[in-house]
């Protein structure tokens, strides 16, 4: 909330003629809600345990239920009651309007702008958890000059306003771009992290009923992490995967696929990850394929910020794809795609072997 509004205000400022004064702070104020609850929904660990979310649901369908089914709807209904005895009923605030603009439901070519502060190429949401992770984790990889980047930030219009970066903000971009790269290849989608989230998928099937968080708001609100800490210790005794987990009894890997494997490569790990899977039992193995997109290619566009050119002469200046300029990011355009064969210690020599000969077979050898 605290980067949206300030990248919202710079951008703004630099601006000043986008919109009227009362629809500008209305605006502001929904973009503040929006960045706020966006992340309600996510269950504990976050995405480590979105595996276990009921079937058809999202962290975002969460997010939407605790918006509206929860206390949380009744501030945001008191804060719209402030904004239209100030401005009028065509300003009230929801958690209707809130979710519909987060949810992508909304057909208004500003509101779909706001959301673009929250996710897009160049969100804040990338921008702050980023920085977050690096520093939690504790690893040099993830960062870039978040200030830089966030006053480079700038507005063009096509078919309505669009967030882009301003002139001299290549550098810094393709330096938030690199970091968005490494974060995923060297952070989120390491092998060990990633073994951590699936043992607690597995562990969370085990034991929550039917297998799934419950899609009732309230019972879904009484898991968080501590309880889910305290249902490992409890279970431990009982539980591989809460034994696992504790003891950092990690399981190996077989072999994993390049980070940008095609669909050839993908169709062979998964054709030989079927048969570890047959010949030494699917509960000895694990698969894995985390994938992401790439970054989408921001645009930039030619405004001279420091003079805080009106809108009407930024327009005439042609927005351009930072990839026609930058060689960095032209090349950083593959999604990353991953495969990963883990198997039990009992199995795990039989588990290369077979690895190894139909590697073998499917190169020719
Ligand atoms: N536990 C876990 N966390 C992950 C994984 N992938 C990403 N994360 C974390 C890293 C960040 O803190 C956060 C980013 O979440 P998302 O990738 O869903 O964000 P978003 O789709 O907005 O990112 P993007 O726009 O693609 O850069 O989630 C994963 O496989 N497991």
């Amino acid at each position: 909330m605290h980067l949206a509004t300030i990248a919202y205000d710079n951008v703004l400022k630099k601006h000043q003629v986008i919109f009227p004064p009362e629809q500008q702070d209305w605006f502001r104020q929904i973009l503040r809600l929006i960045a706020l609850t966006h992340d309600l929904g996510h269950p504990p660990f976050s995405h480590a345990s979105e595996g276990v979310l009921p079937v058809g649901l999202e962290h975002e369908d969460f997010t939407e239920k605790v918006i509206k089914e929860t206390i949380i709807g009744e501030y945001i209904n008191e804060i719209g009651v402030i904004y239209t005895k100030k401005y009028g009923q065509e300003y009230n605030i929801t958690p209707d309007l809130i979710c519909d603009i987060y949810q992508g439901r909304v057909k208004d070519k500003n509101l779909i702008f706001l959301k673009k502060f929250m996710d897009s190429e160049l969100d804040v949401d990338k921008m702050d958890y980023l920085l977050r992770d690096s520093l939690y984790c504790g690893v040099s990889y993830g960062k870039y000059d978040l200030d830089r980047l966030i006053s480079s930030l700038t507005i063009y219009f096509q078919n309505g306003p669009r967030l882009a970066i301003d002139k001299g903000g290549m550098h810094v971009t393709e330096a938030f771009i690199l970091a968005r790269y490494f974060m995923f290849t060297q952070v989120y989608f390491h092998r060990t992290r990633r073994l951590y989230d699936l043992m607690l998928t597995n562990f969370l099937k085990e034991i929550l009923p039917n297998g799934t968080y419950p899609d009732d708001i309230n019972e879904f609100l009484s898991y968080n992490d501590n309880i889910v800490w305290e249902l490992m210790v409890r279970e431990k005794e009982n539980s591989e995967w809460a034994q696992r987990i504790i003891h950092r009894d990690l399981i190996s890997i077989v072999d994993e696929s390049p980070p940008h494997s095609d669909d050839k490569d993908k169709k062979i790990y998964n054709m030989i990850g079927r048969e570890i899977e047959r010949e030494c039992g699917k509960e000895n193995i694990i698969i894995d394929s985390p994938s992401k997109l790439p970054h989408k290619i921001p645009t930039r566009v030619e405004v001279d910020d420091e003079k805080a050119i009106p809108i009407i002469r930024k327009i005439s200046s042609l927005p351009t794809s930072l990839s026609d300029e930058s060689e960095i990011i032209k090349n950083l355009t593959k999604p990353i795609n991953i495969i990963r064969i883990y198997a039990k210690k009992d199995v795990y020599d039989k588990a290369k072997k077979i690895y190894e000969e139909r590697q073998r077979d499917a190169l020719g050898l």
